[in-house]
Formats: C-alpha cells, structure tokens, sequence
C-alpha cells in the first residue's frame, strides 16, 4: 500500500465545518484512510495555508464542445444549435471530439473538478481521454432523432445502448455510463421509450435536458395538454437514478415530481443567463427535498469549464428567482457541487471522511481575493476561482501538483485543440 498525505492544511467536513486536519490517502485503493492527526505517508503533497476540499463534480457537459467556445454568442438555444452548432458538429472526426475533450479534462483539472458527465458522440475517445487522463466520468451518447428516418432514429438508440454496455465499470470503475436521449423535443416519442427500456435492461441510468427553454415547453403543452415532466413521468423517465439537465421551467407540480420519484436535477446557471432560458427555481426545489446538483454545461453556452464560477452564479441567480436575498445560501451551493452533484449523477463522491473515494481539490488561500478569511464556505461560493485550485487528486492519484498537470501535457492539449477548432470551423 503506498499512502499520500495531504499535510499542513484545513479541511472542509461533510456536515460543512472546517478543521485543521491532515488527510491520509491509500493511493491503490484510491481512498480516504483517515482526517486528522494522520500518520506520515509515503509521499507528501503540502497543503500550508490551503483548504482541501471535495473534488467539485460537474453534474452536466459536453466536453468537446470546448472547440467551439467563443464560435457563435448572443443567440437564444434553438437559434444558436440550428444555425451555429449542429452544423459544426457535424463536420467533427473522433480525432476533434478527442483533441476537444482533452482540453476540457484539463480546463477541469485545473479549476478543481475531479468528476463529471458528458453527454456527446463519439464517445469512444470521451472515454479514452477520461481513462488517461485519471479522471471520473458518466459518460453517454446523446440521441437526437429529429430530421432522421425510422431506421437512422432507432440505430441512434440501438448506438447509446452499445456504449452504455460497452464502458459501464471501465477504466478501474472510475468510467460509467447513461443512456442520453438529447430531449423531449429532439427525441420522438417512440424512441424516448426504446431509451427508457434499453437503460433498464443494461442497468444505467438515464439523462437528458428537461425543461430548459420555454420553445420546449410549449410545443409540447400544445401538442399533448401536459407539461415536459409529466410527459416524461408518462414515459417512465422519472426515477431516482435518473438525472435532467436545467429544469428551468419547473411549476410546482413537475417540482413536486422531481421530489416524489428522485429524479435528479443538474443546475445549469450560466448556460441559462448566456442562452437567456430563465432561472430555474432552485430554492424551491431545495425546499422540497429535490436532489439537485450542478454543471457548467458546454464551454459554448459558458465559456468556460470552471465549476467555481457556477457556485457564485447559482447563489446570485437563485436570490433574483426567489426574490429573498437568504435564499441558495453558501454553504448550498457548495454542497450542490459536491455531494448533490455526485448523488445526482450516482457517483461516490463529494465528501472527506474515511472510506469514501478520494477525489480531492487543494485551494491556495494565500491570496488577495480571498483574504481575510473569515468563513471558508463563504469564500468557496463567492470568491475563489479556479485558478486557486493547488492540486487536484482523484481516485488516490494527484492529477496535478501545484498548477503542473500530471497526467496530460498541457501545452500539447492546447495546441492540437487550437489547431483542430480552426479547422472545423474552416469545413463548417
Ligand atoms: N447524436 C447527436 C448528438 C447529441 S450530443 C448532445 C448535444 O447537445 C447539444 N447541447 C449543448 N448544450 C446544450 C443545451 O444547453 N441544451 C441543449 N442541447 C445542448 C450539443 O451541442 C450536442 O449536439 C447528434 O449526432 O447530433
Ligand atoms: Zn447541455
């Protein structure tokens, strides 16, 4: 067994205190073994005057999309995926989604995040990045069936059940998987069902964007006299395991159904503000008892992969829905991008004590910005940005150390994401 000791710095506690403490780690089971007064471990990693908190897990993405960050801004959802995205993404090779999603892993390394879940395509590279590059991650095709024939719509499905099976429990369990359908609007109804079916059968959950703008609202209202989650409680979609994307356009019924089947909700703030889609009514579903967690979404709808910029959007956006300057207080959305977000998506994760997975981020608290530090959990929401991430440890193995990342080369990450996004967008 080869131990790492975390030493000299504070620790942020599941019940949300901070206390001096050092954390001992069992590098091969990837595991806490103690916080505290720990023994010396094999190797050291310096927390002085630092926090080290839970690796923020990010609750809904699509990586790759990092190469077309800054492509297409200032335009509502439907507008900017019909005439900006989707015909970009069309033009991308496995090599782009790959080249993409490296820079994505290391854009989240080095703001903290040691989990997330993307849902894209060519997903085989999505997967070999994760698994070289150390990190955790739900992966999972996302299936869009409009503008297809009935074949091309069900081989779609047939393709996010495939890689479900394929690399559910890879890369040593640190890979999962869900099956993706994009929406409710952009998946007919026949294979929103087939999708449903299939993810029981292979035993994963399922994820989708629900209730994100009000074009998706109203088609369907229109159509069928029921609102998007009742239509998707209709089709069997609402269970615990299961977690959406946005949820902005939730009424207190569908919040009540959130509530009563566990789905989970992923909380997408910035991507809401950037796209204009409204403010999702966290408080509320705080309120009552919806398992709610957070995302950046894609680096387009963003710009940026930056968990820590979603904390203080959340705090500030949910205030203006609730009208109520206590409502989605600190301490919430911190606990939102840990431990909710890690529930959400069915991952271990976002707590420090021993036994459970060790997926830890080190902050730098020596530091302007975040000086005086009168209340830690304060600073995490509102202050520290992810460049105050030190280091960023998952599953026992540090993924960077102090800035340097470990595990990819960062310089060449960049330069074959710059090199390849100007080249797709040169085809599209
Ligand atoms: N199989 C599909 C891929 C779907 S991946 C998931 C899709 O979600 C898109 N996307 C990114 N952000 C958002 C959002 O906020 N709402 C809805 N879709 C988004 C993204 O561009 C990507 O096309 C196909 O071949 O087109
Ligand atoms: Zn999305």
């Amino acid at each position: 067994m080869t131990t790492l000791r975390i030493a000299g710095g504070r620790v942020l506690l599941p019940d949300m205190t901070v206390e001096r403490a050092d954390v001992l780690v069992d590098q091969a089971a990837g595991e806490v073994l103690a916080v505290g007064g720990t023994d010396q471990g094999d190797e050291h990693l310096d927390a002085e005057g630092s926090l080290v908190i839970p690796g923020l897990v990010n609750a809904h993405g699509h990586a790759a999309m990092t190469l077309l960050r800054g492509y297409a801004d200032d335009k509502p959802l439907g507008a900017w995926l019909q005439e900006d995205i989707w015909p970009a993404e069309a033009e991308l090779t496995p090599e782009d989604v790959r080249a993409g999603t490296e820079l994505g892993i290391v854009e989240m390394i080095k703001s903290g995040t040691t989990a997330f879940a993307d849902m894209y395509f060519e997903v085989e590279e999505v997967a070999a990045a994760v698994d070289s590059a150390g990190m955790r991650a739900r992966l999972g095709h996302g299936i869009v069936t409009v503008g297809k024939d009935e074949a091309a719509a069900r081989a779609d499905v047939e393709e996010s059940l495939a890689i479900a099976r394929e690399f559910d429990g890879e890369a040593e369990g640190r890979l999962s998987t869900a099956v993706m359908p994009h929406s409710l609007t952009t998946v007919s109804e026949e294979c929103l069902s087939m999708a449903v079916e299939g993810a029981r059968e292979v035993g994963v959950p399922i994820h989708i964007h629900i209730n994100e703008t009000r074009d998706e609202v109203e088609p369907i209202v229109g159509e069928r006299g029921i609102r998007p989650l009742e239509y998707a409680d209709e089709l069997g979609l609402l269970e615990e395991e299961n977690f959406l994307a946005h949820g902005v356009h939730t009424d207190e019924r569908g919040i009540e159904l959130l509530a009563k089947t566990g789905m989970g909700v992923v909380h997408c703030p910035a991507s809401n503000m950037k796209l204009a889609s409204g403010m999702a009514p966290v408080q509320a579903m705080l309120d009552a008892g919806v398992s709610v967690g957070m995302g950046t979404d894609g680096a387009a709808s963003n710009n940026d992969l930056d968990l820590f910029g979603e904390l203080r959007d959340a705090a500030m956006i949910g205030k203006l829905a609730a009208d109520d300057a206590s409502a989605v207080p600190a301490e919430q959305v911190v606990e939102m991008a840990t431990a909710g977000s890690a529930e959400a998506i069915g991952i271990d994760g976002g707590r420090i004590e021993a036994g459970a997975n060790a997926d830890l981020a080190v902050i730098d608290f020596d530091k302007p910005h975040l000086t005086p530090a009168h209340d830690p959990v304060s600073h995490l929401a509102y202050a520290v940005r992810g460049s105050d991430v030190r280091h960023t440890i998952c599953d026992g193995e540090v993924l960077m150390r102090d800035r340097e990342v470990l595990t990819l080369d960062e310089k060449e990450v960049r330069e074959t994401a710059e090199k390849r996004a100007v080249e797709l967008v040169g085809r599209a």
